[in-house]
């Protein structure tokens, strides 16, 4: 080896192990093919500063392209409301990779739940009156910082927006972060959604991806911001679709999802988006959907105001529907998303999107190794066939590949 042995013998023994400096058994919080996630506090001989911790211990060995990914890409960024790499731990010995994040008790996947839920046994929960506003407003700057550093999201969505519990100096604070997942494939091709058994959903997905758009773009992250915002005023997916029980195919096209869609927002006229039919699965929109007279009366304000009664008029609705425009060229960037009039009027959004007020969510429950956790936002269904390695899942996902290539050459 190119280091003196004695050296490296020196090098490991002062190295801090992750064990030595935290406590972490048996308070597993997360758990995916990304890796697990523990809550853990520094034990007393630690240099951390005290309070709660997030553990990520990396599904695999050694440094895989995505924990190279996730560390490169981490280390670069910092702002208030992008989650925070605050160590990397390499344990040579097992080629175990940690990583150590700010802990964030609550998520907007979680808290959208318990409103939900509250709702249907009539029992509301105030909030303050600026709540969804100051989340929204808070989302927004953390894209804009993202972008402007040209780094895409590419998986927005309630389950990846942490907000920070009242234990933390930043009570109240939404902090973007990627749980995982749909990182694999840059391509926004949609990957097979027998994952272990991770289901990705759809209903946060801009319609160019779903018509076979080659590239991820902004515009794709402001759709998905669009869709949050009408899931906090709601407390329901806007988009909401029934996952298939089968095995997905690997193709970008979703008829299902599509159809949700235009039953919100009506169809797509030629006027509203002049690039739709350059798109790469135009053909299979009008076989299943021909001219889409059969959305001539849906809209977005019709949806929002009959089962809302929500104001076309107010600056709420205007921004949401800028958000949702079809054509993602017509979507504001997130600048121009941060100085709508939404954000510039009473009540203004707040730093602490509790505004104060006491936060009724429960803290998260540690899982066992035994019990899968059914309530953990990544399972939705369980339905999938799960993959024993992510190696098995990406030889399957290329296979797919080839024979979706060896067909289309053939048709
Ligand atoms: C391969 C790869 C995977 C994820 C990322 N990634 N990207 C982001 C941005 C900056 C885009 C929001 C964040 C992360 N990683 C995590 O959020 N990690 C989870 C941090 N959480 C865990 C649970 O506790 C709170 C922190 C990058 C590359």
């Amino acid at each position: 080896a190119w280091m003196d042995a004695d050296f490296r013998r020196q090098l490991s023994a002062r190295r801090e192990r992750v064990e030595d400096a935290f406590e972490f058994e048996g308070r597993k919080v997360g758990r995916g093919s990304y890796g697990q996630v523990f809550k853990t506090k520094p034990r007393s001989c630690a240099d951390a500063p005290a309070g709660d911790y997030a553990l990520k211990q990396i599904e695999g060995s050694g440094l895989s392209m995505s924990a190279c990914r996730e560390i490169a890409l981490l280390r670069e960024l910092k702002h208030p409301n992008v989650i925070s790499l605050k160590q990397v731990y390499l344990a040579h010995e097992t080629r175990q990779i940690w990583l150590l994040f700010d802990y964030a008790e609550h998520d907007l996947w979680r808290m959208i739940n318990f409103h939900a839920s509250a709702k249907k046994c009539n029992s509301q929960v105030s909030l303050p009156p600026n709540f969804t506003k100051s989340i929204m407003h808070q989302i927004l700057c953390g894209i804009h910082y993202l972008h402007s550093n040209w780094v895409l999201h590419r998986d927005l969505k309630p389950a990846n927006i942490l907000v920070m519990g009242t234990t933390s100096p930043e009570r109240g604070r939404v902090k973007i972060a990627d749980l995982g997942l749909a990182r694999l494939f840059h391509q926004p091709l949609t990957p097979l959604t027998e994952i272990d058994p991770v289901v990705v959903t759809f209903w946060y997905r801009a319609p160019e991806l779903l018509l076979g758009a080659r590239h991820y773009t902004k515009a794709i992250d402001l759709w998905a911001i669009g869709c949050i915002m009408a899931e906090l005023i709601t407390d329901k997916p806007l988009f909401y679709c029934k996952q298939e029980e089968d095995i997905k195919t690997s193709s970008p096209y979703n008829r299902d999802q599509l159809e949700r869609i235009f039953s919100v927002m009506g169809f797509p006229s030629q006027q509203d988006w002049r690039d739709l039919p350059h798109l790469p699965k135009y053909g299979d929109l009008v076989r299943n959907f021909g001219t889409g007279q059969q959305y001539a009366r849906f809209s977005l304000g019709r949806h929002m105001s009959r089962s809302f009664g929500m104001s076309e008029t107010s600056p709420e609705f205007r921004l949401l529907s800028r958000l949702l425009a079809m054509d993602p060229l017509r979507r504001p960037s997130a600048r121009e998303a941060l100085e709508d009039r939404y954000f510039l009027e009473e009540p203004r959004p707040a730093a602490d999107v509790f505004n104060g007020f006491d936060i009724p969510y429960g803290k998260r429950d540690f899982i066992s190794d035994s019990s899968d956790n059914k309530d953990d936002p990544a399972r939705q269904q369980q339905s999938q066939p799960v993959h024993a390695s992510l190696q098995q899942y990406q030889q399957s996902h290329q296979q797919a590949l080839l024979l979706q290539q060896q067909q289309q050459q053939l048709s």
